[in-house]
């Protein structure tokens, strides 16, 4: 589903943010990525939606090898990926319904199916109810399931949620962990990276420790390990 084949990553002031990094992450996976501030966490998610091209090594992406994909199919592969942030990165002016139609209507998706598919995603994420409400009506939880609705609602096979608890408090970061988890359970292959030590620690997932640009440690399940 993922797979980096010695990836190294130098950026042109001479950082090297990845350093001969091999993985493979198969379909239908939970894996944490963790590691201290500059490890090359967003680096390596970067790398996984091309939004940085590697120095050396090729990065796939259910089965396409992206290194060398043209910049103009680029659109193509992030539909095939997911993302939600820390900062919910929603459209204020917008409402929840319409936040998520968006994403449709940019792939072209038909009306009928948009009116059929939105509230069956809001009560996946448990927001039946507030379609018509605007970001800033909501809370922050709230907000983050928006973006998890909106992330998914054509179907990835790939969801990256960056730190997406970031921002909550540990009660509403637990609910936006279940959502992930059900999300999982339905087959999307689901990194996440994040600095929550009691998450990874009690979600038991696999976890890869990123250190220094290099696997410090790669374990089916995994913890935190580190005191920050
Ligand atoms: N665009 C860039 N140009 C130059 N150096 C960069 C760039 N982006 C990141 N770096 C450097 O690459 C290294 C890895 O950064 P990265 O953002 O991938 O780490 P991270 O693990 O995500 O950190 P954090 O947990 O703080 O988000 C750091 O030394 C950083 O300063």
């Amino acid at each position: 589903m993922i797979e980096f084949q010695n990836v190294s990553k130098k950026y042109d002031n001479g950082v090297q943010a990845l350093d001969r990094v091999n993985v493979k992450i198969d379909k239908g996976e939970f894996v944490f990525i963790v590691g201290p501030s500059g490890a090359g966490k967003s680096t390596f998610i970067k790398a996984v939606l091309k939004e940085v091209n590697v120095t050396t090594g090729n990065v796939v992406v259910d089965d396409m090898d992206i290194t060398k994909l043209h910049r103009r199919r680029v659109p193509y592969l992030r539909r095939k990926v997911g993302v939600v942030f820390q900062d919910f990165r929603l459209l204020p002016n917008k409402t929840v319904y319409e936040n998520i139609a968006f994403a449709m209507e940019i792939t072209g998706t038909p009306h009928r199916n948009i009116r059929k598919q939105v509230p069956m995603i809001l009560a996946l994420v448990g927001l039946t109810g507030k379609g018509n409400f605007y970001p800033n009506q909501l809370s922050g939880g709230e907000q983050q399931r928006v973006s998890i609705a909106r992330s998914i609602i054509n179907n990835p096979p790939i969801l990256i949620a960056d730190e997406p608890t970031g921002n909550l408090d540990p009660d509403t970061s637990w609910e936006i962990m279940k959502v992930l988890r059900t999300i999982n359970r339905r087959g999307t292959t689901i990194l996440m990276a994040t600095h929550d030590r009691e998450i990874v620690d009690i979600m038991k997932k696999r976890v890869i420790a990123l250190e220094n640009g290099q696997i410090a440690r790669d374990d089916k399940v995994g913890v935190y390990g580190y005191d920050d």
